[in-house]
């Protein structure tokens, strides 16, 4: 392996192979970049992006802006296919796409699901490329045998069939559903910067990275190329760690999503925190109180050193609330959440189906119970934004946007700091408040509040400006478009004096802070509406 900072350390004890640092880096280095050997674009997304160089518009996502701009023209043959230029195409050309572009034109634009399209590439590669891929492959874990037991095993073998099928492999049937498994274990998704997924990457060294639940680095793209950032200081010998789930659930929710997609117990230093008067819960695991709101963690960790820590707080250290069995009590309300479906819906298409989630959210806010950064506020959210977004309701939307970002970030970028969710929330953020400063299309609500919503904007704008070079390095695409689309555009906005002014001034100065206050109270008073 040609990267000098970094070795493969084999049998870690349960977790198998893993990637070690061969030198001290600092918080927010690169460890290392690499364009992954094998990436297909989404399905959802073929028609937005470069399939070559996964050139984004950060507004190439549904969730950030409907209407993208991205110049990409489909290949003329398999016209399922699409590049930003002619040295795109020619280089996707020669090392995958003259292989599967015949393939693709057969299936009529209908093409398979990305864990297929990148299957095939793989099935579809020759020579010396084959034989040394097809080593790195050997030792990588499949879970072939715990995939086996799970329900959507037959999608999987069907799958395999297609890929086998398309690609005329002559592998038997039960390589190609092995090869499968190991790209299903060891895949990632490729995110725009505003965090929609829009495509898939498989390299057999990448892959190698272990998960924590205290992740130390974090991977991102930088159109096509994958760096390997550093959140926390790595000593020389130290393991690096990411994250394999969505950081932000509660400890539960994480071990669930671990065992069913990656099939293991995590037991990582979040999962089994040292027992120690002095250590400090997570907070992503609290609950609150209902009398007062203080928090509380009432989890039976069964498997846990620290069970008892956490089961003997049974009174409000606050208001002294008294639970006499908490775990039951987070139970009922577990069920209470279960009951109203609330997290079930996943796609909002109707005024209807958004105003019931709205009002569903308010009454589990009531309850007080459960913190908004705690599912199933997260993935209510996660919805009802770009539903508003695509409706063009920017004060409504705003008002969500303050939830996720005042409520919900204070314990999402608990760690890593600054972590690419929250830079994707504060661009979601950017682009709301320009769009209601450019329409002027205030709901009567927020007039009432008087914001001064440039003010607000110039903030993010160098939050965002800042925070960006930490996690995407120098001279990211995304830096870059903020710095042409966003910092331009609200330059203009605000015409050459008032910019000087603001330039020469601090955010304290500015009263960014007071007019921020102001959106955080629009967005709170709202969940306590009947
Ligand atoms: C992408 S691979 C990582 C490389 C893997 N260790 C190997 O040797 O091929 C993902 C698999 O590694 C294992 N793994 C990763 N992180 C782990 C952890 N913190 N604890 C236990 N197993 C882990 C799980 O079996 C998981 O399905």
């Amino acid at each position: 392996m040609s990267l000098p900072d970094v070795v493969i350390k084999k049998n870690f004890p349960g977790r198998g192979n893993g990637l070690v640092v061969a030198k001290d880096f600092s918080a927010y280095s690169e460890i290392f970049r690499k364009i992954p050997e094998v990436s297909v674009p989404d399905t959802d997304h073929r028609s937005q992006i470069c399939a070559n160089c996964f050139l984004f518009a950060a507004d190439t996502g549904d969730r950030v802006q409907p209407g993208s701009v991205v110049k990409v023209s489909s290949c003329g043959k398999c016209r399922s296919t699409y590049y930003c230029s002619q040295e795109c195409q020619l280089q996707d050309w020669k090392a995958y796409h003259k292989r599967e572009c015949k393939i693709l034109a057969s299936l009529a634009r209908k093409v398979p699901p990305s864990p297929v399209v990148l299957l095939m590439r793989i099935l579809t590669m020759d020579g010396d490329k084959r034989d040394r891929f097809y080593k790195a492959m050997e030792n990588l874990m499949s879970h072939i045998d715990d995939r086996g037991k799970m329900e959507d095993f037959a999608t999987l073998v069907l799958m395999s069939k297609g890929a086998k099928e398309y690609s005329g492999t002559k592998l038997p049937l039960d390589a190609v559903v092995e090869m499968l498994c190991k790209v299903m274990t060891n895949s990632a998704s490729i995110p725009n910067p505003s965090y929609d997924t829009v495509g898939m990457m498989f390299d057999p060294v990448i892959s190698l990275i272990n998960h924590s639940c205290d992740p130390n680095a974090v991977l991102v793209f930088n159109k096509n190329v994958l760096l390997v950032r550093v959140v926390r200081p790595i000593k020389k010998g130290e393991e690096i760690l990411i994250t394999y789930t969505d950081n932000t659930m509660p400890m539960p929710h994480r071990k669930e999503q671990l065992r069913t997609r990656y099939f293991f117990d995590c037991q990582c230093t979040a999962c089994c925190p040292p027992v120690s008067p002095h250590h400090k819960p997570d907070p992503r695991n609290n609950f609150a109180c209902p009398e007062c709101g203080t928090a509380f963690q009432p989890y039976p960790m069964e498997s846990h050193p620290s069970t008892q820590l956490y089961n003997d707080i049974y009174e409000c250290s606050a208001c002294h609330y008294g639970f006499l069995d908490a775990p039951n009590v987070v139970a009922n309300i577990e069920d209470k959440i279960a009951s109203t479906g609330i997290a079930d819906v996943s796609r909002i298409d109707s005024d209807d189906i958004a105003s019931e989630l709205v009002s569903k959210l308010k009454q589990l806010y009531k309850l007080r119970m459960i913190p908004l950064h705690r599912s199933p506020f997260i993935e209510v959210l996660a919805n009802l934004i770009p539903y508003y977004i695509k409706q063009e309701d920017w004060s409504t939307a705003l008002r969500f946007i303050g939830i996720e970002y005042f409520l919900q970030d204070e314990v999402r970028s608990w760690q890593p700091e600054f972590a690419p969710i929250r830079l994707a929330h504060i661009m979601r953020f950017v682009v709301i408040l320009l769009y209601l400063i450019t329409t002027g299309n205030y709901s009567k609500d927020l007039e009432h509040y008087s914001i001064n919503l440039r003010e607000c904007l110039w903030g993010l704008v160098t939050e965002l400006e800042r925070s960006i070079p930490r996690i995407y390095g120098e001279n990211s695409t995304f830096e870059i478009h903020v710095r042409e689309k966003y910092r331009k555009e609200m330059l203009k906005q605000m015409g050459p004096v008032l910019a000087r002014i603001h330039m020469n001034s601090s955010l304290e100065q500015l009263g960014w802070y007071k007019e921020m206050a102001k959106i955080k109270a629009y967005a709170i008073d709202f969940l306590g509406q009947p």
